[in-house]
């Protein structure tokens, strides 16, 4: 069999696989030269039509309480609710993640007092802008699990968290790709008295996988940190 006859080749081998960016506000710019830059084919999403041509979506990081009132604007959010239930690998960075969650701890409210809603699909609760104000934004080196090929040892991602989201929740269906440690030491040890003084340390998951889902809390796709998008892209092949 000729490796060069594309007939001979799977469907997902045979070409690259086409990758839209939801490009309703965000960081689209930044996730579309990662795409590229692995090699991948990319397109921007605004119509129905053009989420119907694509292997796989990234929803990227921006504000989620906007991004959710433009798909409805846009009429994208049951095409997009379908595809999702259909199995589109879809890979969600911070506001993206926060879009992927069944479940918002603490949702936005309109002035009509509307929820923010999520698209949903993975098993998640998460907390908007969970890290508090002192660390709003933060970059940290973040041991992650299965970028490094079989063999080979994991080395840490350079994470940045920009009023970041955390997950409070997950699911059977969830695998914890990423944790972080939250210090609780000043406040909440000072309070309980000098005596019972110690560093405490709440972990909570910044990246998670569920089937054909992926999330992350902090954006890759402003570092040049390419392994993230490389895991979504064997996703999409079947190869992850
Ligand atoms: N960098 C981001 O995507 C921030 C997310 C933003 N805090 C939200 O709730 O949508």
């Amino acid at each position: 069999m000729s490796e060069n006859n594309p007939e001979n080749q799977s469907s997902t081998t045979r070409k690259q696989p086409l990758i839209g960016i939801l490009a309703l506000q965000g960081d689209v710019r930044e996730h579309a030269r990662a795409v590229q830059a692995c090699g991948a084919a990319v397109t921007s999403v605004r119509r129905p039509s053009e989420l119907a041509a694509v292997d796989g979506l990234i929803l990227p990081g921006g504000e989620s309480t906007t991004i959710d009132k433009l798909t409805r604007i846009f009429g994208l959010r049951d095409p997009l609710r379908d595809r999702i239930a259909a199995g589109l690998p879809v890979y969600g960075s911070c506001a993206g993640m926060i879009l992927l969650a069944n479940e918002i701890a603490d949702p936005a409210k309109d002035r009509d007092g509307n929820a923010q809603q999520t698209l949903g699909g993975l098993d998640i609760t998460v907390r908007r802008n969970a890290f508090g104000r002192q660390v709003d934004s933060f970059e940290t080196a973040l041991d992650f699990t299965g970028l490094a090929p079989v063999g080979e040892a994991e080395t840490p991602v350079h994470a940045v968290f920009i009023r970041a989201p955390w997950v409070e929740r997950v699911g059977a269906s969830v695998q914890v790709l990423a944790s972080v440690e939250k210090r609780a030491a000043t406040e909440g040890a000072t309070q309980a008295g000098a005596q019972n003084d110690r560093i405490v340390a709440e972990v909570r998951a910044v990246a998670v996988r569920s089937q054909h889902l992926l999330a992350t809390s902090f954006h890759p796709e402003v570092t040049g940190e390419r392994r993230i998008h490389e895991l979504f892209i064997r996703m999409i092949r079947g190869e992850a």
